[in-house]
């Protein structure tokens, strides 16, 4: 079986992006949503990109963007890979020739079939926290058996993960890949080397 793939996410700094990477993570995260105190502007996010190594996936978070602002992005940054983290349609996400996937804030009423069934060109579902009023990085976990074991798209597990509890949740969850933001933070939007090496341990254990 392949192994579970990780990304960190909310990345603000070039030396974060290098600790990520040196810790063993498959992809980091830009957020492209002012409002986050992990908002990165497309000056910084291209500096950050910058000084990657090879083979590593960066994806960009957008809640409710600007069609022409994503293209933007992905041209001047370089992005892999779209995260859209609002409520964004089908037809909205579909219009990129990049590499997407679909948020959705699970709670008891979500019908993740359903899910898959409307994001049906999305590479992949994450899966987050719902918490009213707040589009994500709510740095809370959700009822992990609210997933189906049976839904036919790679999962991505989000929503309060920290070094405590990834393994557990992968043991239930099996998904394709996680994805952390506050649990391997020191301060918010700083990430904390220690933590990411130990968040990708537990992942790799
Ligand atoms: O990180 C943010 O500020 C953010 C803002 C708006 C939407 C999503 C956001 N973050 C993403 O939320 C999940 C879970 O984060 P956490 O590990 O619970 O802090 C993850 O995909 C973040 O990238």
């Amino acid at each position: 079986m392949a192994r579970t793939r990780v990304k960190i996410c909310g990345i603000t700094r070039s030396e974060d992006a290098l600790n990520a990477v040196t810790a063993g993570c498959d992809a980091i995260g830009l957020v492209f949503y002012p409002p986050s105190p992990r908002h990165v502007s497309l000056e910084q996010a291209r500096e950050i990109v910058s000084s990657l190594p090879p083979y590593v996936s960066v994806v960009g978070l957008f809640v409710n963007p600007d069609a022409e602002f994503v293209t933007k992005a992905v041209d001047y940054v370089g992005l892999t890979c779209l995260q859209f983290h609002g409520d964004e349609s089908p037809e909205f996400c579909n219009q990129f020739e990049t590499s997407w996937y679909k948020a959705i804030r699970v709670q008891a009423s979500t019908n993740l079939y359903d899910c898959v069934k409307d994001y049906q060109e999305a590479s992949a579902l994450l899966l987050d926290t719902y918490k009213a009023g707040v589009p994500g990085g709510t740095g809370e976990t959700f009822n992990w058996s609210l997933i189906p074991d049976d839904l036919t798209k790679p999962i991505i597990l989000a929503g309060g993960l920290e070094p405590s509890n990834v393994a557990s949740a992968i043991e239930q969850v099996r998904p394709y890949a996680v994805d952390v933001s506050g649990g391997v933070e020191a301060e918010k939007a700083i990430k904390s080397n220690e933590k990411m090496i130990a968040f990708v341990n537990e992942v790799l254990k």
